[in-house]
């Protein structure tokens, strides 16, 4: 569980400049003060009644200093001196040296801590993904950041300058009369103890507003991406409602506990902020009539402890909005704590390095060596796998859906490491690879073909951005793309995904097959490459595929067998065990699984 503490940690790196700064601003926040008292003493010195003892000292050193009379005229200029000094001179000074290191700390931590929440989503586990949608992620990203932003030049740059001017207050009230500080005292502990006390009732409640916050960003990223699905089932109107129903409760969240609560909160300070004013007047009063204090010192405790409780609203408004923004940035916190995935150790490190290292080349013989794996341990998605490949060889594997086909595919690209036994590239364990030198070995060409926003050009370079233009042409003509570039209105400069031409689904996987081919790797992966195409396009590929086959490693997961008749071996799983190894002749004679799968799929009916 994340804390204060925790939130604090964030601007360490800038520690000495932070508390020099905070010092600062409360130094000004105090010197302020010195201007009602100036002003308590102008009057005594119009009114005829004595300065205080250090004051007439300082009058009687300029008189000396000047050869002028220590006479009223003096007394005035000096005091007018004093005020001078703490608001003209002060005013071009103090913004420099408070708000503006106040602002630039929160802005570094803010550019710091995105370039870390980057990181984070980079090197998160895949599973991660699984279980939490881009929604989420990046609301809870975003409002984390935001609030650390806003929230430090406040904190440092108001609420605690504030709490120093009040100490100050203190110091002046209690140098005139004892008796009205203490007063003053137990008012301002009664009042804060209480204010915080609701505040911490506030904020748990603000925590579960924004896990509500969260489910309705998560379902609203969840419709934009599912929008297809939506309005093919026309369930807009009960996506609307229970999104409706969603901001409903959150309403009544935020206006019948959180904002009444601050309401009420507010209700009771105010009422005892104005009764501890009247009572330090009544006070001051009785203290001046009965001649204890002078008129001036009358005037500056009235001005200095009025001033100290109307800073208990700027002081409670910014605990406030603190309480407001602080179960947001606990999340944040605990998103930033959330632990990388054991493939991305030294990922982020090793790109930056990857001029230097040397990159990696096999034959691609892959060997899996009585491999078992769970996603969760106790249950097992794949046990005892005993497969070897050769290099250059084509392994299909084969099986019904759920089988662990993509599980294996995941192991070798290691993104989660087998809880037994081994996986071997040319005779080496892959655990003791460099995992980026090594994945840079790997392609793999999914069902679904993520295109990013930019030209073709731009796609296709992914994985290799050294690839040249004839490179890139070449692969385009292997992968069948070249035809379809040729009509585009910018051929390889067209811009695709978001803003740009939107590609079929058979250009999508073309295109794929290009930017898995300009990696140039040693392992090439189809991972259910054809199966949702119309049958021209299935064909096309298939022809993309054959000519690539027998040149390197590949490994083709389908659930039509018709494109893996002709890989070199076709391995059949079922429940997480191969059951049958061969090639397509082999397999039927056997008439196993595979013969079953492909008399359904002979007789027309889908897997
Ligand atoms: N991220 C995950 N977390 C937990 N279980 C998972 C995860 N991914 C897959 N599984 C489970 O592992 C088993 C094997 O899934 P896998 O995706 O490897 O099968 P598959 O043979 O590729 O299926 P399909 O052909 O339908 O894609 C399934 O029971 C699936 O529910």
């Amino acid at each position: 569980m994340a804390t204060f503490r925790d939130i604090v940690k964030y601007y360490r790196p800038y520690r000495a400049i932070a508390l020099l700064s905070i010092a600062a601003a409360s130094l000004f926040e105090i010197v302020d003060l010195a201007v009602p008292y100036t002003i308590g003493q102008i009057l005594n010195v119009l009114s005829g009644q004595p300065l205080d003892a250090l004051l007439q000292k300082a009058i009687d050193a300029a008189s000396a200093l000047t050869g002028m009379p220590a006479n009223k005229l003096l007394s005035l200029a000096v005091l007018l001196s004093v005020i001078f000094l703490v608001t003209v001179v002060r005013a071009p000074i103090q913004p420099w040296i408070s708000s503006w290191f106040h602002w630039d700390i929160a802005l570094r931590s803010r550019r710091d801590y995105s370039g870390k929440a980057i990181e984070k989503v980079l090197t998160l586990p895949l599973e991660f993904y699984d279980e939490n949608n881009p929604g989420r992620i990046a609301g809870k990203v975003a409002r984390g950041i935001a609030n650390h932003t806003w929230s430090y030049p406040e904190i440092a740059g108001q609420l605690i300058p504030k709490l120093g001017r009040v100490l100050g207050i203190f110091v002046i009230i209690w140098l005139i009369e004892w008796r009205i500080a203490i007063l003053f005292l137990i008012s301002f502990v009664f009042i804060l103890t209480f204010s915080i006390k609701d505040l911490k009732t506030i904020i748990k409640i603000e925590e579960r507003l924004d896990k509500y916050a969260e489910n309705t960003e998560s379902r609203n990223s969840e419709i934009i991406t599912n929008i297809k699905t939506v309005k093919a089932f026309a369930t807009e109107k009960q996506e609307l409602k229970r999104q409706r129903e969603r901001l409903e409760r959150e309403f009544k969240v935020v206006d019948y506990r959180v904002h009444k609560g601050y309401v009420k909160l507010n209700t009771w300070q105010r009422t005892v902020i104005q009764f501890c004013v009247f009572t330090v007047l009544g006070l001051t009063l009785a203290a001046t009539v009965g001649g204890k204090i002078s008129l001036g010192h009358f005037v500056t405790t009235l001005t200095v402890s009025s001033m100290a409780y109307a800073e208990l609203e700027p002081i409670s408004n910014l605990a406030e909005v603190f309480a407001r923004r602080y179960a947001s940035m606990l999340r944040f916190h605990e998103f930033m704590q959330q632990p990388s995935g054991a493939d991305s150790k030294g990922v982020l490190q090793s790109q930056i390095l990857s001029t230097s290292t040397t990159p990696y080349k096999f034959t691609g013989k892959v060997e899996f060596c009585q491999v078992s794996f769970g996603y969760d341990p106790s249950r097992q998605v794949l046990q005892d796998i005993n497969l070897l490949i050769e290099p250059c060889q084509t392994v299909a594997l084969v099986g019904r859906s759920g089988s662990g086909k993509s599980t294996l595919v995941k192991l070798l690209f290691r993104y989660f490491e087998a809880n037994r036994g081994r996986i071997l590239i040319d005779g080496e364990d892959i655990r003791s690879l460099d995992v980026t030198a090594y994945r840079h070995r790997l392609a793999i060409v999914h069902q679904e073909v993520d295109i990013f926003n930019g030209t073709l050009l731009d796609n296709l370079r992914y994985g290799n951005l050294n690839a040249s233009l004839e490179q890139v042409q070449a692969a385009c003509r292997i992968a069948r793309l070249d035809e379809v570039i040729q009509q585009m209105p910018q051929g390889y400069h067209t811009l695709v995904g978001e803003r740009g031409v939107r590609l079929s689904g058979g250009q999508r996987q073309r295109l794929g097959i290009a930017r898995a081919l300009l990696v140039d790797p040693d392992i090439l992966i189809f991972d259910e490459a054809t199966s949702s195409l119309d049958y021209e396009s299935e064909r096309s590929i298939q022809l993309a595929m054959r000519s690539i086959l027998g040149t390197r490693t590949a490994i083709v997961i389908a659930h039509r067998l018709s494109t893996v008749r002709e890989a070199d071996k076709i391995v059949v799983l079922d429940r997480g065990q191969i059951v049958e190894v061969g090639n397509h002749a082999e397999l039927l004679r056997q008439e196993g699984i595979y013969r079953r799968l492909h008399l359904l799929q002979e007789t027309g009916e889908l897997l």
